[in-house]
C-alpha cells in the first residue's frame, strides 16, 4: 500500500522531481529579539517572486520555541548551529553585536547543498534571482560595499573621503599603503559549502586579527583572489541612496539590504538620519506590503499546491488499491 501521504511536503515531493543540484537560499538567525520578522517577510518575499528554492535558516541555540515555530509555519527550514567565537581581542566593532555575526560561517558546513545563495534577514528579494545559482562555480558573488558611513568613520578610506564607488571622485593616497582591494557587503553572496573550506575558515579565524565589520571583513581577506562583484542591484546596500545615487536605478533593484541605521522596516519609525526620504519610506512599505500579505503565507500557497498535487493522491492510493475514503458515502 502507498505511504500515506500526510504533509503537505510529503505530497510536493511525491509530485515534483527535485530541481537538479541541491539548492537554497540561506538566512542566519540570533537572539530572541525581532529579526525573526526579517527572516518572515524574506520566506515570504522569496514566494512571491516565485522562487524554486528553500528558505534555509542558520539558528543559534539562542532562538525561542515560539520564533521556531513561526518560521516552520512559514515554510523555513531549520538548521541550529553552534556560536562561532572569535579569537579574544580588543577590537571595537562597528556594532557591538557584530560580534556575533562570526555565526555565519557554520554555512559552509550546509555540503548538503551544492551551491547557496546568503541573505541577511534584513534583506528582502523583490524580484527573482534564482538565475544566480547558475553563475559558474568556485567563485565568490558578492555586491561592492560604500566606506562613506559613519559606521567606517576608523577606516583610512573614510578618513580621506575615498569611495571604491567612485575611485576616481578622491583619489586613494599611496601613501596610505596599497588602494584596497574591492571589498563586498557579507548580507549577500552566492557560495558554495564544502567542508575542507569550512575546517579552513574556522582555523584561519583563530589566527585573525578581528576588526570593524568582523566577519565581514574577515570573508573579503579570506575570499579576495576569488570574490566577483556583482552589480549593486542584487543588494542595494541603502546608504548608496544618498551617498551614490550616480550608482543606483531604483527600478532595476532586485534586492533591497534594509542596514542602514533606523531602516530596519519592522522597527522604522522614520527618525533617524535620511529616514524621512521618500525612497526610503517607499522601500519600508514595500517590505510591510510583503510582510503583510497573508496570501503569502506558507500554510495558504501549500494549500493551493495541495489542492494541484490531489489527483495525484487520490490516482496514486487508488494505483496502490487504497479505497477512496474521501468522497465514499459516510456509513452514518
Ligand atoms: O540580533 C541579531 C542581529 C543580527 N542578526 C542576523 O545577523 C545579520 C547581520 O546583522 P545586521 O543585518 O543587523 O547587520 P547590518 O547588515 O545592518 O550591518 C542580520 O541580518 C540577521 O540575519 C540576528 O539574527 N539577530
Ligand atoms: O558584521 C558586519 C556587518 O557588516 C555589514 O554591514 C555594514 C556594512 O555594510 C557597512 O558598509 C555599512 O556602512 C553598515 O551600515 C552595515 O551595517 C553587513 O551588511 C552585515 O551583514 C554584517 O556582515
Ligand atoms: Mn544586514
Amino acid at each position: 500500500m502507498a505511504p500515506a501521504i500526510t504533509t503537505p511536503t510529503a505530497a510536493i515531493a511525491a509530485t515534483k522531481p527535485p530541481s537538479g543540484p541541491n539548492r537554497a537560499y540561506v538566512t542566519f538567525l540570533a537572539g530572541a529579539g525581532d529579526y525573526w520578522k526579517g527572516v518572515v517577510g524574506l520566506a515570504k518575499g522569496l514566494r512571491k517572486v516565485k522562487s524554486k528554492y528553500p528558505l534555509v535558516v542558520a539558528m543559534l541555540p539562542d532562538v525561542p520555541e515560539e520564533h521556531r515555530r513561526i518560521l516552520i509555519s512559514q515554510g523555513c527550514v531549520l538548521r541550529e548551529i553552534e556560536p562561532v567565537h572569535p579569537p579574544p581581542n580588543q577590537t571595537q566593532f562597528a556594532m557591538a553585536y557584530y560580534v556575533i555575526n562570526y555565526s555565519k560561517l557554520r554555512i559552509w558546513e550546509f555540503v548538503e547543498y551544492s551551491k547557496m545563495i546568503y541573505l541577511d534577514g534584513d534583506i528582502q528579494v523583490f524580484e527573482n534571482i534564482d538565475h544566480l545559482f547558475d553563475y559558474p562555480d568556485n567563485y565568490f558573488y558578492a555586491v561592492k560595499d560604500c566606506f562613506c558611513e559613519p559606521t567606517w568613520s576608523s577606516s583610512p578610506q573614510y578618513k580621506i573621503g575615498y569611495c571604491q564607488q567612485c575611485p576616481n571622485k578622491v583619489q586613494w593616497d599611496p601613501k596610505l599603503g596599497p588602494r584596497p582591494p574591492l571589498y563586498f557587503n557579507a548580507g549577500m553572496f552566492v557560495y558554495e559549502p564544502s567542508l575542507p573550506v569550512y575546517h579552513d575558515l574556522l582555523k584561519t579565524l583563530q589566527i585573525s586579527p578581528t576588526t570593524s565589520f568582523a566577519e565581514q571583513d574577515f570573508l573579503n581577506v579570506y575570499f579576495r583572489d576569488k570574490y566577483k562583484p556583482i552589480p549593486s542591484n542584487y543588494n542595494l546596500v541603502l546608504a548608496m541612496l544618498w551617498r551614490h545615487p550616480e550608482n543606483i536605478q531604483l527600478d532595476q533593484v532586485k534586492v533591497v539590504h534594509y542596514c542602514a541605521n533606523g531602516s530596519k522596516p519592522w522597527r522604522y519609525t522614520g527618525k533617524e538620519e535620511n529616514m524621512e526620504r521618500e525612497d526610503i519610506k517607499m522601500l519600508v512599505k514595500k517590505w510591510w506590503d510583503i510582510y503583510d500579505d497573508e496570501s503569502l503565507d506558507y500554510k495558504n500557497t501549500v494549500v493551493s499546491t495541495e489542492a494541484d498535487v490531489q489527483p495525484f493522491k487520490e490516482a496514486a492510493l487508488s494505483e496502490a488499491g487504497v479505497p477512496d475514503f474521501a468522497t465514499a458515502p459516510s456509513a452514518a
